[in-house]
């Protein structure tokens, strides 16, 4: 083959890959996606930047991305450096009154911070937002139940309530809203602050926003059945059957399955939890006919996806032999 030829095989192949994307492009347009990046899928400036650039090339590609992120990872090295204890129980950390500053600080003052400067080096659009701006996140204290029995976490919360302008008013200015997950105590005096998983507040807010997608990156392919038997991946679920799952789930799995059914019963079309370790996932995940990962749907919808993903492996697998 010549270098002329050479070139326009590549240049084809490129729009090839483009034109894959239309249908994508139709079908999520003006759509609201809710994406959380947890704080294990933050690995190194590679893998951060290539996720700043998926979130605005979802924002120039007509949907409207909202990030809520993690830093649990962070939290723990700052605790340790600055000497305080923490453990996690049932995958939520126990949290002190002194815990809490280091968590407001780390979420709030430096890994949101650090994702609006990287999304910002493309344009203007990101704002960073605590659960607390505008009265956006509402949240009661909870415990766990372990074993059957109740385990108090200290200053952990649930989200109660999201109030959604503040979010509204940044996408209508056509704004990324860049949210951290500390939430003030509905029930506690003023300016007490809870700690919210940044998996159950990305689903509460996906939620109130009634979002097409949620979808949560994290550090490995997907959910297990049989964790951790890498062959059991699973690509479809319905909700009643992850509801069942639930139980036997481990650490941090529990909290971020749990965010993606209630996202699901709570009408939000589709949850997604996808590797985070891979550049580009959001994009693969978004505008390619076989995803990845696992897809958490509305068990009338089950039947039809699995279909749909049956057949966009084969074709996959057809045109890689050709
Ligand atoms: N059934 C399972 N399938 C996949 N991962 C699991 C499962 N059970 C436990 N895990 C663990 O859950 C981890 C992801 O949760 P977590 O560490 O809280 O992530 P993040 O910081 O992204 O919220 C995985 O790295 C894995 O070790
Ligand atoms: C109550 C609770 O556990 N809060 C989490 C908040 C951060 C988080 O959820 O971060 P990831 O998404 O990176 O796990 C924590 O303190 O670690």
């Amino acid at each position: 083959m010549s270098d002329i030829d050479q070139r326009l095989a590549t240049a084809q192949d490129k729009a090839a890959t483009l034109v894959e994307a239309l249908p994508w492009l139709e079908q999520f347009n003006g759509a609201t996606v809710v994406v959380k990046y947890g704080g294990n899928a933050m690995q190194n400036d590679e893998l951060k930047q290539a996720f700043a650039e998926d979130i605005i090339f979802l924002r120039y590609a007509g949907l409207k991305p909202i990030v809520v992120h993690g830093g649990g990872p962070q939290i723990s090295s700052m605790l340790k450096k600055l000497g305080i204890e923490s453990e996690f129980r049932g995958g939520l950390r126990v949290t002190n009154p002194e815990a809490m500053d280091v968590v407001r600080m780390v979420l709030t003052g430096q890994v949101g911070r650090e994702l609006v400067g990287r999304i910002n080096t493309h344009g203007p659009l990101a704002v960073g937002l605590s659960g607390e701006d505008a009265g956006l996140l509402q949240a009661r204290r909870t415990g766990t139940v372990i074993d059957g029995e109740e385990v108090d976490l200290g200053l952990v919360g649930e989200v109660v309530g999201v109030d959604r302008q503040a979010i509204d008013d940044l996408l209508d200015a056509g704004r990324i809203p860049v949210i951290s997950t500390v939430a003030p105590d509905i029930d506690g005096p003023p300016g007490q602050v809870l700690n919210v998983n940044a998996d159950t507040a990305a689903s509460a807010v996906a939620a109130s926003l009634g979002a097409e997608k949620l979808v949560i990156l994290t550090d490995v392919e997907g959910l297990y059945s049989n964790w951790p038997d890498k062959s059991s991946l699973i690509s479809v679920i319905g909700v009643s059957e992850l509801e069942e799952l639930l139980p036997g789930l481990e650490s941090g799995m529990i909290p971020k399955m749990h965010a993606a059914a209630q996202a699901v019963r709570a009408g939000v079309k589709q949850s997604h939890i996808i590797d985070g370790r891979l550049a580009h996932s959001i994009l693969l995940e978004i505008f390619t006919s076989a995803g990845i990962g696992t897809m958490v749907l509305p068990d009338t919808e089950v039947a039809a996806a699995e279909h749909g993903h049956a057949e966009a492996l084969i074709s996959e697998s057809i045109e890689g032999q050709q």
